[in-house]
């Protein structure tokens, strides 16, 4: 009955506003951290190829742990991504009632925005739209990983960029989540008051550059990387499917 009350006059049966909207709020911003770290880690781990190829295996073969299982188990990976992609679901299913989803919430969004002028409510703009593209693009993303977790290596990788095409979606991606990201996290510290201090104007200020930093340095190493990838993807392309042997094991099969 509570419910049905809530639902009619929009106030709780005490005559009280809902406290569930806020703890909606509290959960955005748990998931969207979580997910920020995790894309810190992800992109330092996509990364490796930078070092080398036998540096991506044996961390692609790490988290098979293959120091447990011979030869690692490529499942353990699904399980992974299974959890992460249930965080982004939980994340975007309640990032989505912030959407403006008409045509007249839009345009007063919009027209608020450049008449504000003001670098957060400008970076709000960007965090609804770059969360929208994500959910289709990454939703891509994550469900190939789920579903082939055996192909990830230093050539599966550079096969799936360069001859299945996904550098295109990769760049979109890299794009809006890096920003998303970086914006996400500041704005949620200052949502929150996390690091007000004595002076929160300039926190503000240490936080605006610290997003900057945080952008440029992920945007920059994951522009490199893909561009690693496409490398070796091309110089690959005529043996598509080959998997990638470490240089340690094709000395012993040389002998
Ligand atoms: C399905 C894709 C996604 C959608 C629809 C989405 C949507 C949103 C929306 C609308 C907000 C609230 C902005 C605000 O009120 O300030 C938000 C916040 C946030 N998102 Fe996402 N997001 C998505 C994916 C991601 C990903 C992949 C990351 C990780 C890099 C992420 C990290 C964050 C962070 C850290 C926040 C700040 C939380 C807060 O403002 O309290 N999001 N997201
Ligand atoms: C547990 C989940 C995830 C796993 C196991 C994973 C794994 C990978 C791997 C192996 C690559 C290298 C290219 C390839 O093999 O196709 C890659 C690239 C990439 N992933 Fe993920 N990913 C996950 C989640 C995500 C999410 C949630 C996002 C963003 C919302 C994302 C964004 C990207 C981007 C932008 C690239 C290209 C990076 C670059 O080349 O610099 N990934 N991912």
């Amino acid at each position: 009955m509570d419910r049905v009350i809530e639902a009619y006059t929009d106030v709780t049966a005490e005559g009280k506003k809902s406290r569930t909207p806020a703890k909606l709020d509290k959960w955005l911003t748990a998931s969207g951290v979580i997910l920020a770290l995790f894309m810190m880690g992800h992109m330092m781990f996509v990364s490796t190829i930078l070092l080398g190829k036998d540096v991506m295996h044996a961390v692609t073969k790490a988290f098979e742990l293959d120091f447990i299982f011979d030869g690692g188990v490529p499942f353990i990976v699904s399980i992974f991504v299974a959890i992460i992609s249930a965080i982004f679901i939980v994340h975007a299913i309640l990032g989505v009632r912030k959407f403006p989803t008409s045509y007249k919430t839009y345009i007063k969004v919009r027209e608020h925005a450049k008449l504000m002028n003001h670098k957060d409510t400008s970076m709000w703009m960007f965090q609804w739209i770059s969360g929208l593209v994500m959910m289709f693009a990454a939703t891509i993303h994550l469900y190939i990983m789920f579903t082939q977790p055996q192909n990830i290596g230093p050539y599966a990788s550079a096969d799936r960029v360069v001859s299945e095409h996904m550098w295109l979606l990769y760049m979109v991606l890299l794009i809006c989540v890096e920003i998303h990201g970086s914006v996400g996290l500041y704005r949620a510290a200052m949502k929150w008051g996390w690091f007000d201090g004595a002076n929160p104007k300039e926190t503000r200020a240490k936080l605006l550059n610290v997003k900057k930093l945080l952008s440029y340095f992920f945007m920059t190493l994951g522009v490199i990387t893909l561009l690693a990838y496409i490398k070796i993807g091309i110089e690959h392309s005529d043996n598509v499917g080959e998997k990638y042997v470490p240089t340690s094991h094709s000395k012993v099969l040389e002998k």
